[in-house]
């Protein structure tokens, strides 16, 4: 069994330190009385793919928000391109953040607008004449294959076309980090293949830092160099990504890989479920056996600070997540 110990950066420690495209010092973020980043400490190599994984609440749509300058942390620093952002005027802070191309989830285009007029669009605010931004739209297309597609609009085009409409409008300002935020999550699994593989042909051609925020630990494995593992605010694990995927320290690592299911422990009729309990005591261990339920494996794990107790159960089909849940109340806080 083993508790990890949150590492700062993604870089191999033993490896001389990389040159940082961005980097977050201590960044804490709360709503009210809620934290929603934690102390959270990252360094994101130059040149680098890096995915920032994490379950629903994790915190990632929060980190997203404060990366591209749309909120900004109670504390810490937001190091880009060895400038602390935080420290700048609201205006210089948006002159810089304006190098960070950005990938949505459900790609924001203009439905009143083309494909090219699309792309377009973030020359037109800065200022760019007309044919000129045309002209670099146009190139801009057919680098994410899209030749042809200039007059369509996004009404017009598949999910994946559509998505790479979103990429173009992201590179046509030629930012020197692109942050894409659940990029593929709205795609069928080929076409996430592909836009997976077209933002890493487009990171290694033009150089550029890629970081890739994600709940699916697929994407991390086909597209990453580095990964960053979000858990309640904080990051609980990071590394290369062959190092992490191969030997993840991380309860939350292993989950998120699916890696550690004790499958072969369930008895004829039973599900595996995962949940994180304050603690594994008598009283717990008698609803669970009220419920006809089993703990097949447990293991102690850091989340937020606090110790808690990583447990998979093996339960009767008939149990839902949801009813689990209700009936460990108040032990149990969440189902992986
Ligand atoms: N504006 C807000 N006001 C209050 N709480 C918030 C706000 N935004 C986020 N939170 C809380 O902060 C935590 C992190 O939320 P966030 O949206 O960053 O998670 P996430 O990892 O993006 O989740 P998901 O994958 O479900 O989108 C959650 O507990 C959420 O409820």
């Amino acid at each position: 069994m083993t508790i990890a110990t949150p590492l700062t950066h993604v870089s191999s420690p033993a490896a001389a330190p990389a040159s940082a495209a961005l980097e977050l010092r201590g960044i804490t973020k709360r709503f009210g009385g809620h934290t929603a980043l934690e102390d959270f400490t990252l360094h994101v190599p130059r040149g680098s793919r890096t995915g920032i994984i994490g379950r629903s609440g994790a915190g990632k749509s929060t980190l997203v928000r404060l990366l591209s300058g749309l909120d900004t942390p109670d504390s810490g620093e937001l190091h880009l391109g060895g400038e602390n952002l935080l420290t700048l005027s609201p205006a210089q802070r948006r002159q810089r953040q304006a190098r960070t191309g950005l990938v949505f989830q459900h790609f924001n285009l203009l439905a009143q607008r083309t494909a090219l007029q699309n792309v377009a669009l973030p020359l037109e605010f800065a200022g760019v004449p007309k044919v000129k931004r045309e002209a670099q739209a146009r190139d801009t297309l057919a680098q994410v294959g899209l030749s042809g597609f200039e007059d369509r609009y996004p009404a017009q085009l598949s999910g994946g076309q559509k998505q790479r409409v979103g990429i173009a409008r992201a590179l046509v300002t030629g930012p020197e980090l692109l942050l894409a935020d659940e990029a593929t999550s709205a795609l069928d699994p080929e076409t996430s293949a592909s836009i997976l593989s077209l933002l890493t042909r487009i990171q290694q051609e033009r150089d550029l830092t890629l970081i890739i925020v994600t709940h699916q630990m697929e994407v991390v494995r086909s597209a990453t160099t580095h990964v960053a593992v979000l858990d309640h605010g904080r990051l609980v694990e990071s590394g290369e990504t062959g190092r992490v995927l191969a030997n993840p320290q991380h309860a939350t690592t292993r989950a998120l890989l699916g890696a550690h299911q004790p499958l072969a422990e369930l008895a004829p009729g039973e599900t595996l479920q995962q949940l994180t309990l304050p603690a594994l005591d008598a009283a717990t261990l008698g609803r669970l056996a009220a419920l006809g339920g089993r703990v097949v494996e447990a293991q102690p794990t850091v989340i937020g600070g606090r110790q808690q107790v990583l447990v998979w159960l093996g339960v009767p089909q008939h149990l839902s997540a949801d009813r689990l849940l209700g009936q460990l109340q108040p032990q149990a806080e969440e189902v992986a």
